[in-house]
C-alpha cells in the first residue's frame, strides 16, 4: 500500500523527555517494533494499530496547530513511510524530533529532523541490536538517549560516551533512569560525582500522569 502507516495514537501533551521536555508537543506513535526491550513502556504499540494515509495523520496533527511534533513508537523507523511522514511533518513547518532505538539505519531521515537515537545499555536486554554505524551520522540537532536500569549500565554508558566522544558529536546526551528501576536520585549523584557533560533527565510525564497511555 502506498502512503500509509500502522499508528497505534496521535495525542497532543506536553513533551515528558529530551531537550524539548515541558513543551506542547503532538506524538505520533507508529505501531511495530523489532526489539524487546525488558522495561518497555510502551508494549501496547507492538501490534494492533490502525492502518491510515499519511494526509488524514497530517490532517490530524494540523488540527491541534502544534510547534513541536515528536515521531515515536513502537519503532518508527521499522515502517518505509516513516521517512516521508517526517519529511512532510518539517515541510509543514514543525519542529520534528523522532524517538528510535538506533538499531535501525538513521541517515535516510530528513536533516531537519532532531533525532533521539537510544543507545541501548545491556540492562534493556538489547544491546547487542545497536547499529553503531548510526553515530557517525551523529549531527548538534541530535540527541543520544542511554536508558539506565543499574550502576552497571550507568558505567556502560560512561564508557560509550568516553568512547564515541558523544557529547561533541550530538547536540544533548541523555541519561535517564529505567521507570522504577534504578533510584533517579542515584544517578543524579553518579551524573555529579563524574561531572559528566549530560543531561539527566526524568519522564515528566510519569509524574504528571503516572503511566497512563495517550498522556
Ligand atoms: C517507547 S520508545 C519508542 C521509540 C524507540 N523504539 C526507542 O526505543 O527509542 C521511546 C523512549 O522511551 C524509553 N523508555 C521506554 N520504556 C522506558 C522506561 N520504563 N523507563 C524509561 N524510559 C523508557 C525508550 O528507551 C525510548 O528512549
Ligand atoms: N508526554 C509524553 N512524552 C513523551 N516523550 C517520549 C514519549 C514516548 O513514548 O516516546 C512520550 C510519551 O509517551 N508521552
Ligand atoms: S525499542 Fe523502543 S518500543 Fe521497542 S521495545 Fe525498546 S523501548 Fe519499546
Ligand atoms: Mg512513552
Amino acid at each position: 500500500m502506498q502512503d500509509t502507516l500502522r499508528i497505534t495514537e496521535v495525542f497532543y501533551s506536553l513533551q515528558g523527555e529530551t531537550r524539548t521536555a515541558g513543551l506542547p508537543t503532538v506524538f505520533v506513535r507508529l505501531t511495530g517494533c523489532p526489539l524487546r526491550c525488558q522495561y518497555c513502556d510502551s508494549a501496547y504499540a507492538f501490534t494492533g494499530g490502525t492502518i491510515r494515509s499519511l494526509d488524514s495523520i497530517m490532517e490530524q496533527v494540523a488540527g491541534f496547530k502544534p510547534r513541536y511534533v515528536c515521531v515515536t513508537g513502537g519503532e518508527p523507523l521499522a515502517q518505509p513511510n516513516a521517512l516521508p511522514l517526517l519529511q512532510q511533518l518539517c515541510d509543514a513547518g514543525y519542529e520534528v524530533s523522532l524517538e528510535t532505538s538506533g538499531a535501525l539505519d538513521i541517515s535516510g531521515t530528513d536533516t531537519r529532523v532532531s533525532r533521539v537515537v537510544d543507545l541501548k545499555t545491556p540492562g534493556s536486554e538489547e544491546s547487542h541490536r545497536n547499529r553503531y554505524e548510526n553515530i557517525e551520522h551523529l549531527t548538534r540537532n541530535d540527541q543520544v538517549k542511554f536508558v539506565i536500569c543499574s550502576r552497571e549500565d550507568y558505567d556502560w554508558a560512561v564508557s560509550k560516551l568516553i568512547q564515541y566522544n558523544l557529547a561533541e558529536r550530538a547536540g544533548e546526551v541523555l541519561f535517564s533512569p529505567s521507570h522504577h528501576q534504578v533510584s533517579a536520585s542515584d544517578l543524579a549523584d553518579w551524573i555529579v560525582a563524574d561531572n559528566l557533560p549530560v543531561r539527566f533527565q526524568l519522564q515528566l510525564h510519569k509524574l504528571l500522569w503516572n503511566d497512563e497511555p495517550g498522556r
